[in-house]
């Protein structure tokens, strides 16, 4: 089986495939500072209450952009699973795209997974949005060739920032107000947010479009693309296991 890793700013996502079929899939912060053995251990055990041991995983694939957290999945894939994983952006991993950047190396490996999932499922020119620490943006050309695309504060990241920088301005959640006009600081805020993030995706969906010169598909993905999707049609589909399909497309075009 499996074993494929998403290392994301905030969380971890463990996911263990035996061929298509997801068997497991756990969740760890993002803690630059938790060892091999942390990992290990706590891995071993959720696998055990899905009914695996480390002995059924053969194989494992990494995309991470915390380059500190490399080294320790290398390690833990290395100690508890007896394999040697694929890193995404390492130069012998084939991606079976070609990436038209004009720094190819700084590509965050999340975003080139994404690209691979979203061609390999869905037809035409795309647009995936993940939803994530970051919002990210990442074009792909019809034949599958990847554009680019854009980086955007994330939803929490931009509600974080405004209780950071503003003494009167409390934490909170992310959600979907009533209405636009807000009555007092809170419902103020999140229609900022909320709208203003709204606005957000649909102006860049339609620069990106223009910019390309020709409608594409929009896939959506991370935890809050679904709030999101329920205030605008131009997210096509929602597709919460995007960046895992692609962790084992890739690991499949590199055996
Ligand atoms: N279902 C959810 N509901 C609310 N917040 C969520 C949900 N899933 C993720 N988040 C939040 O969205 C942010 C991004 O999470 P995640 O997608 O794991 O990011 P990353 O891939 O950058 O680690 C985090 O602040 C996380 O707490
Ligand atoms: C843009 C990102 C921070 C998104 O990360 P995430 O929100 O998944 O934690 C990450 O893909 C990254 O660090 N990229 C490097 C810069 C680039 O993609 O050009
Ligand atoms: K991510």
């Amino acid at each position: 089986m499996l074993l494929a890793i998403d290392c994301g700013n905030t969380n971890i996502v463990f996911a263990v495939f035996d061929g298509e079929q997801v068997k497991g899939e756990w969740r760890s912060s993002t803690a630059a500072d938790r060892t091999a053995d942390e990992y290990g251990v706590w891995l071993t055990l959720l696998l055990g209450t899905a009914g695996l041991k480390p002995a059924d995983i053969s194989a494992a694939i990494v995309a991470s952009v915390v380059p500190a957290n490399v080294f320790t999945l290398k390690t833990l894939c290395r100690r508890y699973f007896g394999c040697e994983p694929l890193v995404v952006g390492e130069p012998e991993v084939k991606l079976g795209l070609a990436v038209l950047l004009d720094r190819p190396e700084e590509v965050g490996a999340d975003r080139l997974v994404n690209a691979v999932a979203a061609h390999a499922r869905y037809k035409g020119p795309l647009i995936v949005i993940d939803f994530g620490t970051a919002t990210t943006f990442d074009v792909v050309a019809e034949n599958g060739d990847y554009l680019g695309g854009a980086i955007a504060p994330g939803i929490n990241l931009s509600l974080e920032a405004l209780h950071m920088a503003a003494a009167k301005l409390p934490r909170i959640a992310v959600g979907r107000p009533k209405g636009v006009v807000g009555k007092s600081t809170v419902p103020a805020m999140q229609s900022g947010v909320y709208w203003g993030y709204v606005g957000l995706i649909e102006g860049l969906v339609r620069r990106i479009s223009e910019e390309i010169g020709t409608a594409a598909t929009v896939v959506a993905t991370g935890g809050l693309a679904p709030l999101f999707m329920e205030a605008t049609d131009v997210i096509h589909h929602l597709d919460q296991d995007l960046t895992l399909r692609g962790l084992l497309e890739i690991h499949r075009r590199n055996v």
